[in-house]
């Protein structure tokens, strides 16, 4: 009998309008003065003002820290982290998509901890996260990552991505209001849908899927399938808007439980060589991982194309297992996302690269159904490129 270990943020607020709860939960901390991570585009369209305003109001010592950049470099991690610690905040809040955020729980955590981020990080640190820091409130604005309810801040290296994780990194409270997601362009809306979906697909097929998890990713699938395309077209589709806050909250619970696996691990390479963003990342692979590997995961492929809404044959696990992949390739392409690398600029003369920086990903890997060695890395960014699925092994 094997034993799931289950961790969930200890308090969200999940709904339209759910920002209202943020002056009470600040409240409950008594701080004296609060660092708001953020980004400069959420800045300018007023969003964050909107979130400080009400603590301005309320006379609390406010300030907003913007110069966090999509898929943040480490550097910007580290000039976050001194800052945090000279300013002596004693509360920390972000304000974002997973780049606001991932670098908003860094600084909470890392302020109370000595030496640069980078010793702190997954692969290739040296120390360990072992304090709690300061108390934490993220506020997603994208419905993508999950990262307010995830253990884990990203961070792109030169060439790939690594991470800090440790359960400390939890928000102490997630507010998570699809409001504040309206003004996503459609791009963001296509690329940080498709990145939850893939949470959601990888931790059903994950090793370290549990019938806690499961439930998460079922529920986060349907939700996601039903209204991406909606929220892409209409962004002011508020039920869309609502059923892909809630989609992509849901997957971050699942895969922080059950893990990511093969599309996350190749995608981070093309983050880090390519500057692709990471929901797109995810999206021009989730067919091709997903195609190579089916077959190790017919059933749960099958269960997937239900949660999907797609047309099941109700006789093979094994031609349900391909008609999902045909759905996620469908799904992909009507957002809008290139399907190939070669839609990114890719050339054939970086698949080397890129196969030899998945292979350092084995957290993640480990996790597939199916064991992903080199040679089948390399087949599934040769089929990504081709814009062939490959045949699975
Ligand atoms: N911590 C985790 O568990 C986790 C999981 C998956 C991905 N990530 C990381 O998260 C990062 C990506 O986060 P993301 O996909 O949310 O994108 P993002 O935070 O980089 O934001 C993308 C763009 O959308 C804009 N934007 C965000 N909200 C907006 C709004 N409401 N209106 C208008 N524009 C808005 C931002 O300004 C930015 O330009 C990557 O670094 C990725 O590796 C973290
Ligand atoms: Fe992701």
């Amino acid at each position: 009998m094997s034993v799931s270990r289950i961790v969930f943020t200890p308090l969200n607020y999940v709904g339209w309008g759910s920002l209202e709860q943020l002056i009470p939960e600040v409240e409950r901390f008594s701080p004296k003065k609060i660092l708001v991570v953020t980004d400069p585009v959420l800045e300018k369209i007023g969003l964050v003002q909107r979130v400080i305003r009400p603590l301005t109001e309320q006379g609390y010592d406010v300030y907003v820290y913007s110069d966090v950049v999509p898929e943040p470099p480490l550097e910007i991690g580290e000039k976050l982290v001194s800052f945090t610690r000279q300013g002596r905040f004693d509360m920390v809040i972000g304000v974002g998509g997973g780049s606001a955020m991932d670098l908003a729980k860094l600084a909470a955590v890392l302020a109370v901890h000595e030496g640069p981020a980078a010793d702190y990080l997954n692969l290739t640190g040296t120390k360990k996260v072992h304090k709690k820091g300061l108390p934490k409130i993220l506020i997603p604005t994208t419905s993508g990552t999950g990262s307010e309810v995830t253990n884990i801040s990203v961070l792109s290296l030169d060439t790939t991505k690594d991470v800090v994780t440790h359960d400390y990194l939890l928000a102490d409270v997630a507010i998570v209001d699809p409001e504040l997601t309206v003004s996503v362009p459609p791009r963001v809306t296509a690329a940080t849908g498709i990145d939850a979906l893939t949470h959601a697909v990888e931790a059903y097929v994950s090793v370290n899927a549990s019938p806690t998890t499961d439930g998460l990713a079922l529920q986060a699938i349907r939700l996601i399938a039903r209204s991406l395309r909606k929220a892409v077209e209409n962004g002011n589709d508020k039920q869309a808007r609502i059923d892909m806050s809630n989609g992509s909250y849901l997957a971050g619970l699942a895969f922080f439980n059950a893990g990511v696996a093969g599309v996350h691990a190749l995608a981070y390479p093309l983050g880090g060589q390519f500057h692709i963003p990471h929901g797109e990342s995810n999206a021009v692979l989730l067919p091709y991982v997903m195609g190579y590997i089916r077959k190790s995961c017919a059933k749960r492929m099958a269960d997937i194309l239900n949660a999907l809404g797609g047309n099941s044959s109700y006789l093979s696990e094994e031609e349900d297992s391909y008609r999902c992949v045909e759905e996620l390739e469908r799904i992909v392409r009507d957002v809008g996302i290139p399907r190939t690398l070669g839609g990114f600029h890719i050339p054939e003369t970086a698949l080397e690269r890129l196969t030899q920086d998945a292979v350092k990903q084995k957290r993640l890997l480990a996790r597939s159904p199916l064991p992903l060695l080199e040679d089948d890395i390399r087949a599934i960014y040769r089929a990504a490129f081709d814009g062939v699925v490959a045949e699975p092994r």
